[in-house]
């Protein structure tokens, strides 16, 4: 049976009618297909008066909840109260009534004898603790079938990524129509990817009025561009913990479009890379980005490692081959920082001199750099391979020194890079998280000796410009911001993810600058 395109849905939670029909119309215009109207919310509920206020003004089609307290709702009145409500709605006109096991039958079968058309039943149920096995899942959906649902419902609370496959498999596999999702950071993929599985619905809440544990609608629309996934849409997934700083979906996922590609960019909070690896083996997900702390702990699950990732010993990119479905991986974060560096240097050079620079500029360089782990290996990797003098410095002392030793420089302990004495024209790069959004205010140098690097490069890029780069910029040092590197390596993981497909350069430069 082919499955119908799944609807963006807005669960409205107001106190007042008056305010649930302003944000009926705030939904349509953000791009929500249907609306949730939680009567639980409404304050000195009126039956008839507030149904009928309801259907008389809204945009788009409805689905009356009445949640009670033991399902996560606000009502705690009398059942029969609830369940007549219900019934009233559905008898007024609603286009779905949405209910829990414990009265579904009653209402089923009292729609079945009004039935005039299309009113639809939904029957929700919550699931705590661990998601259920796939036979599980499949006998609670048959159960709730077998009350004459409509629609069934399940919310499940995983409390790991690894546990959502199982949502996948069962949407993919489902008869009837089926809402099936788990909700937070963990969740968010079973949400993103219901149309890829063909759900009946996703959630997406009003700007300025965010639901817990849901994206909001323009974050479906807009980073994720829900509307144009479907069963072939190819995954690409940010494997970090942390990863919601990341704006990797704001950049990949409009230029897929742009390009033409059909893919989806999404953010995969990973706890676990050994189950991770073995729980996602399907080749619907056929390439990752790797952030922090993973990148050099996922070579481990590589069948295959790129010549420079494998020198580096870290890979921020990998792609699941097509043919054989082993997984290969890259580094693109090397080049994406280091030509972000040399491009300013020369560009400086040309302001000075009128005239550019035939020596690499970063040759005979010393290249101070506070941060070991594996965007730290990547920035000492690549200038090395440019002719500077790497000097390390990391809280991790036998970190520092063994990348000290793997590219021939320097390491230093940590509690010195104060007071350190760079040579003239000295780069100085931060490859640690310090200063990444939220906590802005943080510095990993000291502001008294930024005014003695010529340039100062930030690998973090949320915010655009760290207090580093402030402070350094009034030292008077040429500063480089990690959106730089973030837009170049991202343009290399376009080419591997796309199979060579050329990067809309001009296009994500612009989406980094101007819409991050
Ligand atoms: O370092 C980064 C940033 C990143 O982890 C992100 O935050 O989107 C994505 C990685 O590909 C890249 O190497």
């Amino acid at each position: 049976m082919k499955k119908s395109s799944t609807m963006i849905c807005a669960p409205l939670m107001a106190e007042t009618i008056e305010k649930m029909v302003i944000q009926m119309h705030q939904a349509k215009a953000q791009g929500a297909d249907v609306v949730e109207i939680r009567l639980d919310c409404v304050l000195d509920f009126q039956p008839r008066n507030d149904l009928e206020t309801i259907l008389r003004n809204k945009p788009l089609p409805v689905i009356f909840v009445f949640r009670p307290k033991q399902d996560g709702g606000l009502y705690v009145g009398d059942q029969q109260a609830r369940v007549e409500a219900l019934h009233l709605a559905a008898e007024l006109g609603a286009d779905y009534v949405e209910c829990d096991l414990m009265v579904a039958s009653k209402l089923v079968e009292e729609n079945k004898i009004n039935r005039n058309g299309h009113r639809k039943i939904i029957v929700s149920s919550y699931v705590n603790g661990v998601t259920p096995s796939e036979e599980e899942l499949s006998q609670i959906v048959a159960s709730m079938q077998s009350t004459g649902a409509d629609i069934v419902k399940l919310v499940i609370n995983a409390a790991d990524i690894t546990e959502l496959p199982r949502i996948f498999h069962l949407l993919s596999c489902c008869q009837v129509p089926l809402i099936a999702y788990s909700s937070g950071e963990r969740g968010l993929i079973s949400q993103i990817l219901s149309p890829k599985y063909g759900g009946f619905l996703v959630y997406g809440s009003i700007e300025g009025d965010s639901v817990p544990g849901i994206p909001t609608l323009v974050n479906l629309r807009e980073a994720y561009k829900v509307h144009c996934i479907n069963e072939e849409t190819k995954v690409f997934g940010l494997v970090s913990k942390p990863v919601g700083h990341s704006k990797g979906p704001l950049l990949h996922n409009p230029v897929f479009r742009h390009s033409n590609f059909n893919g989806v960019y999404v953010p995969m909070l990973v706890d676990d890379l050994l189950k991770f690896f073995n729980v996602y083996p399907s080749p619907d997900f056929v390439g990752f980005s790797v952030g922090i702390p993973y990148k050099e702990a996922v070579i481990g699950f590589c069948d295959e490692v790129h010549p420079l990732a494998q020198s580096i010993a870290a890979a921020n990119t990998i792609i699941r081959r097509p043919s054989d479905g082993e997984l290969i991986g890259y580094n693109t974060d090397c080049e994406a920082a280091i030509t972000a560096i040399e491009d300013a240097l020369l560009k400086e050079h040309i302001s000075i001199n009128g005239k550019t620079s035939l020596s690499p500029p970063l040759n005979g360089k010393m290249f101070v750099l506070v941060g070991a782990g594996g965007a730290g290996r990547a920035l000492a990797f690549g200038a090395r391979s440019r002719g500077a003098h790497v000097v390390v410095f990391d809280i991790d002392y036998d970190r520092a020194k063994s990348l000290a030793c793997a590219v021939n420089g320097e390491v230093r302990r940590f509690e010195d890079l104060d007071k350190f004495q760079p040579k003239k024209g000295a780069i100085l790069a931060n490859a640690t998280p310090i200063g990444m959004h939220p906590s802005t205010d943080r510095i990993p140098v000291s502001d008294a000796s930024l005014g003695d690097y010529q340039l100062v490069f930030d690998s973090v890029y949320n915010p655009k410009k760290t207090r580093l780069l402030k402070e350094a910029e009034v030292a008077g040092a040429i500063v480089v911001s990690g959106v730089e590197m973030f837009l170049r390596q991202a343009v290399g993981q376009f080419n591997l993810f796309t199979d060579g497909q050329q990067a809309p350069v001009e296009f994500m430069r612009e989406i980094i600058w101007e819409k991050f």
